[in-house]
């Protein structure tokens, strides 16, 4: 045994886990409501809900319905909601014309939900996946490569029309180049100067958006086809450093890391290098996953669930983009 002082046993790294008291006062991370994000997936129609089976509890819904969701979310202290539409089959096409109606699904549910829960932040997602016949993001030429600059003048319009309908955040979710620089000098030349962009800067190929895909109905139209020529690869941490410096100079105000649990260490070295507001996506699949073992009993759903935010937390991330934001929430409220 060592008797020098600042080694055992003068240290004992279980005292002050020995209380609860003291367990409380060194406690270095907090989840909080202030931390969620909750993404919604809007329909067409009225007083409309439809189950996602691939991913329990989480439902699409009608616009009607998505307001008395804000509300909840508003009492529960909720910042703010991420919209997905489904697009009906009829209205996708080649181009993705529908992107950009004025009166699309998204651009209605935006007004809809700032006219009736302005305090809720209303963040839409820009990119073209929901709205094209292929089910990729962006447009393809006759090979079936996804084309930068074309579609990056397309997503502006789309975010254009998200800014002008109301929306507080625009969130390209669709890894173009230079889609960040054009989209805000747009938002600037139109007076949207305090429109926000939330930069899914570090999007990965990841096989966990698989449920995500069967709730906005791209899965099919994507007919098993992948997007690893624009996302990024799974391999890679130093590429993420450099998409993360050009969105912010670009004007992006928050970034994101895309999926989370996987992609933890990403998260970390993004908040170090640039101390910017970073967001992470806790994806379909990683929902589905907690889900599937909680509902089979073999994992403590709220207790793993907690601690999987908590641990974004940890990483660096000022906030969680979560399927589960509504219910960890109440569980936040009421342990
Ligand atoms: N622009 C597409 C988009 N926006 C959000 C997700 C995935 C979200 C999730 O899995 O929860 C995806 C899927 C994809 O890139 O194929
Ligand atoms: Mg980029």
């Amino acid at each position: 045994m060592s008797h020098f002082p600042g080694m055992y046993p003068y240290t004992r790294m279980r005292r002050m886990r020995r209380d609860d008291f003291s367990r409380r006062l060194m406690r270095e991370n907090v989840l909080t409501a202030n931390d969620l994000i909750w993404p919604v997936f809007v329909l067409e129609g009225a007083n409309t809900r439809e189950a996602i089976p691939s991913m329990p509890g989480v439902e699409r819904v009608s616009i009607d319905l998505l307001v008395q969701e804000a509300e909840a979310a508003a009492k529960l202290g909720i910042p703010a909601m991420a919209l997905f539409p489904v697009t009906p089959q009829e209205a996708k096409s080649d181009k993705a014309e529908e992107a950009w109606n004025p009166d699309g699904l998204a651009q209605r549910a935006v007004r809809a939900l700032k006219a009736a829960v302005p305090e809720v932040g209303v963040i839409t997602d820009v990119a073209l996946d929901p709205f094209t016949s292929h089910g990729q993001d962006g447009l393809m030429d006759e090979n079936g490569y996804i084309l930068n600059d074309e579609t990056v003048h397309a997503l502006v319009k789309q975010a254009l029309s998200h800014a002008e309908a109301g929306a507080d955040v625009v969130a390209p979710s669709d890894m173009m180049d230079g889609r960040i620089g054009e989209i805000r000098d747009v938002l600037e030349q139109h007076g949207h100067v305090g429109t926000r962009i939330l930069a899914y800067s570090a999007k990965y190929a990841s096989s966990f958006y698989g449920p995500f895909r069967d709730a906005v109905g791209s899965a099919a139209n994507l007919k098993g086809g992948n997007k690893y020529s624009y996302q990024m690869d799974p391999a890679n941490s130093d590429e993420a450093l450099r998409e993360v410096a050009l969105d912010l100079q670009e004007g992006a105000d928050m970034v994101m890391v895309k999926p989370g649990m996987p992609y933890l260490d990403i998260v970390r070295r993004i908040k170090d290098e640039f101390k910017a507001p970073t967001y992470v996506y806790h994806v379909s699949g990683e929902y589905a996953m907690l889900k599937a073992a909680g509902m089979n009993g073999w994992i403590n759903e709220k207790a793993c669930v907690l601690e999987a935010l908590l641990g974004m937390k940890r990483a660096g991330a000022d906030g969680i983009l979560t399927y589960y934001a509504k219910q960890v929430a109440d569980w936040l409220r009421n342990p």
